[in-house]
C-alpha cells in the first residue's frame, strides 16, 4: 500500500521532507502540496494522520485543543517532528540508561549550538525553536518530567544581532530530582554541534559525535563538525519518516512523539521564556496530568 501524503507549508524543511518522502522512503507518495499562498490547507489535513513539525503549537492552549480534537476522534492521529528520538546515538543512550549500566541518572550536561540564525530569530525562540529538542529528548531519555526551569544569560556574543540574547543557559529540574544544564548558542560560528552527557550513580553515557573521517593536515588532526541540522540529523529524519509511514501503512496508531509530548514541550518552553523575560527567575512547570489515552511514557 502506498500512503498518500499532503504537505502543508513548502518552506525549507517542507521541501526537504518532500524530497525524503519521494526519493528516500518507500511506501509513500506526496500527492498534494499547499502553502499559505495557495490556501485550503485544512481541506488537505481534515481527519487524516498528521505529521506536525515541531513545535506542535505556539501556545499550550493550542496544544490542548489539538489533543481534545484527537481524543474526540478516538485514536492517535498526530506525530510531532521531534526527530532526535530516531537518531541512532540517542537511541543507544536510551538503551544504556534503560539497561541500568550507568545506574540511576543524576545529572545531564548538554549543549545545542547552531552556526548562525536569521534576524527573524528572537530571544524567545532559543527555547521555543531550539531548546525544545533537548526538552523533548530528555523527557524521553530519562522517562521523567521537567518540573522547573531557570534561564540565565552570560555575556552576549557580539557576532550577531544586538536584539538577541545569545547564548543562554537553561537549568532544568525533573520530578525525580535530576538536574540538567543546557547551553544554547545559536551563533557559535564554527558549526552545528550537539552534545549530551548523562551522569548516573555508576557511570556516564555520552552522545556520540557523528562518524566522520579523521583528517591530519596543517599541523592539526581531527574530524569536521557538521554544518547544519540537515547533515547532523539527516539519518534521523529518514528513520522518523520510515517508521511513521510503516505505522500508517499497517493501519496502526503512530508510536513516535505524540500531541501530548508536543503539549508538554510547549508548557516547558513557555516557562523558559517566562524565566528569560523575568531576568532568570526559577519557574515551576505546570503540566496537566497525562491522559490515559496517550498510554505510558516510552
Ligand atoms: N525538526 C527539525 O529539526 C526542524 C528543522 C527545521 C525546521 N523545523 C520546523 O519546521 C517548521 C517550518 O520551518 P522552515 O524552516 O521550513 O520554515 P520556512 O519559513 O522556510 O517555511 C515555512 C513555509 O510555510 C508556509 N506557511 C506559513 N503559514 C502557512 C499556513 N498557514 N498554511 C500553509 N503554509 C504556510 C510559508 O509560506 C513557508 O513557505 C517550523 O515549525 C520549524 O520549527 C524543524
Ligand atoms: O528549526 C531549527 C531546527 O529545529 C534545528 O534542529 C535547531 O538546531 C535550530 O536551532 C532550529 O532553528
Amino acid at each position: 500500500m502506498t500512503v498518500q501524503i499532503g504537505v502543508i507549508g513548502a518552506g525549507m524543511i517542507g521541501q526537504d521532507h518532500i524530497r525524503r518522502l519521494t526519493e528516500v522512503i518507500t511506501g509513500a507518495a506526496v500527492t498534494a502540496v499547499t502553502d499559505i499562498d495557495r490556501a485550503r490547507a485544512t481541506e488537505v489535513a481534515s481527519g487524516k494522520p498528521v505529521f506536525c513539525e515541531k513545535p506542535l503549537a505556539t501556545t499550550a492552549e493550542d496544544g490542548l485543543r489539538v489533543m481534545e480534537a484527537e481524543r474526540a476522534h478516538g485514536r492517535r492521529l498526530v506525530q510531532v517532528g521531534f526527530m532526535r528520538r530516531f537518531d541512532a546515538g540517542y537511541r543507544q543512550m536510551k538503551d544504556v540508561l534503560t539497561s541500568g549500566a550507568v545506574g540511576t541518572p543524576l545529572m545531564v550536561h548538554c549543549a545545542h549550538r547552531n552556526p548562525t540564525v536569521p534576524d527573524s530569530y528572537v530571544s524567545a525562540m532559543t527555547a521555543q525553536d531550539t531548546a525544545v529538542h533537548e526538552i523533548d529528548v530528555l523527557r524521553w531519555l530519562l522517562d521523567d518530567e521537567i518540573s522547573s526551569v531557570q534561564v540565565i544569560t552570560p555575556r552576549a556574543t557580539g557576532k550577531r544581532f544586538s536584539h538577541l540574547k545569545d547564548p543562554q543557559i537553561m537549568l532544568f529540574e525533573t520530578a525525580n530530582g535530576v538536574r540538567i544544564d543546557l547551553e544554547v548558542f545559536v551563533n557559535c560560528q564554527y558549526g552545528y554541534d550537539i552534545q549530551c552527557e548523562t551522569v548516573g550513580e555508576d557511570g556516564l553515557v555520552r552522545l556520540p559525535d557523528p562518524a566522520a573521517v579523521g583528517i591530519r593536515a596543517a599541523g592539526l588532526h581531527g574530524t569536521a563538525v557538521p554544518r547544519d541540522w540537515k547533515s547532523r540529523f539527516g539519518d534521523a529524519f529518514d528513520t522518523e519518516f520510515r517508521e511513521w509511514i510503516a505505522s500508517i501503512a499497517a493501519g496502526a496508531e503512530p508510536t513516535g512523539p505524540s500531541s501530548w509530548d508536543g503539549y508538554a514541550a510547549t508548557v516547558i518552553t513557555d516557562a523558559a521564556v517566562q524565566s528569560l523575560e523575568s531576568g532568570g527567575r526559577i519557574i515551576t512547570v505546570d503540566i496537566k496530568p497525562r491522559p490515559a489515552f496517550y498510554g505510558a511514557a516510552s
